[in-house]
């Protein structure tokens, strides 16, 4: 997937994008990722990018123009058609469906803006759609940007191994249940003990115990995810269970 990011501070998406999973997988050509500076495109002396809002009040908008002419030259950069994404709090909640969804794309810009903003006359002409990572304010929309990078990249095919599965992560799976928790050595610890059922080879028992765990963690945690109709017999039993247990 190739993802383009228009934003003032390239260098930043370079290193958020050059490690880990993400790195990896930029560097088996899972990811192709282009940063591109509005700077680059300003006019003039001192290729203003930015300027005092009208209306008086703090800070300064980013203009259009600039934007406008790095927007072009990232779009002519590939053929493929790309939506315009831009990061801010105004935009709707980031969600896995939504990062699966940008994930089947072959190519999204990624729009960042710094300041108080970015002109809306630029926003009405060219964003296909604002998302938000949090009900929060960042200095820019890079965070978002790497959010993005990171979570759509990860689901890409072949980005992780099979022992690194996305598909055991919170919020996949068909009801978004939150992950189960996970174990490794020692067995025994001052903190605690491995639950003997994932050191008993017994496969099924494993799944059951792990489905079990991911339901009542969601239950307990985030019940909005919860949607109960939706679950099938099996887990609303499973769930039951999990809920009259003895705290241990
Ligand atoms: N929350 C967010 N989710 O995605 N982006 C967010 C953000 O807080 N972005 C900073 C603002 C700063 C002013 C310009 C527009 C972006």
């Amino acid at each position: 997937m190739r993802i383009d990011v228009i934003t003032l501070f390239p260098e930043f998406m370079a290193q958020s994008a050059a490690l880990g999973v993400v790195g990896r997988a930029a560097e088996r050509g899972l990811l192709d990722l282009h940063g591109w500076n509005p700077r680059d495109y300003a006019e003039g002396n001192y290729r203003r990018v930015d300027d005092r809002p009208f209306g008086g009040g703090p800070g300064m908008v980013m203009l259009i123009e600039p934007l406008r002419a790095c927007l072009a030259a990232a779009r002519a950069a590939d053929p493929a058609p790309a939506p315009v994404i831009y990061l801010s709090p105004q935009g709707r909640p980031l969600t896995q469906a939504k990062v699966r969804e940008l994930a089947a794309l072959p190519r999204m810009i990624l729009l960042c803006g710094r300041y108080e903003g970015i002109d809306e006359r630029f926003l009405e002409a060219e964003v296909t759609e604002e998302i938000s990572i949090g009900d929060y304010v960042l200095s820019g929309g890079e965070l978002g940007a790497a959010v993005i990078v990171d979570a759509v990249t990860r689901v890409q095919e072949g980005a992780l191994g099979d022992a690194e599965s996305a598909a055991q992560d919170s919020f996949e799976g068909p009801q978004g249940l939150l992950d189960c928790p996970h174990f490794s050595h020692p067995a025994q610890h001052e903190w605690g003990a491995v639950p003997d059922v994932l050191r008993s080879g017994n496969h099924a028992a494993i799944a059951r115990w792990r489905r079990q765990q991911s339901l009542l963690r969601t239950w307990l945690r985030r019940p909005d995810l919860l949607d109960e109709a939706g679950l099938s017999k099996a887990d609303r039993i499973l769930l039951e269970q999990a809920r009259q247990a003895p705290p241990e």
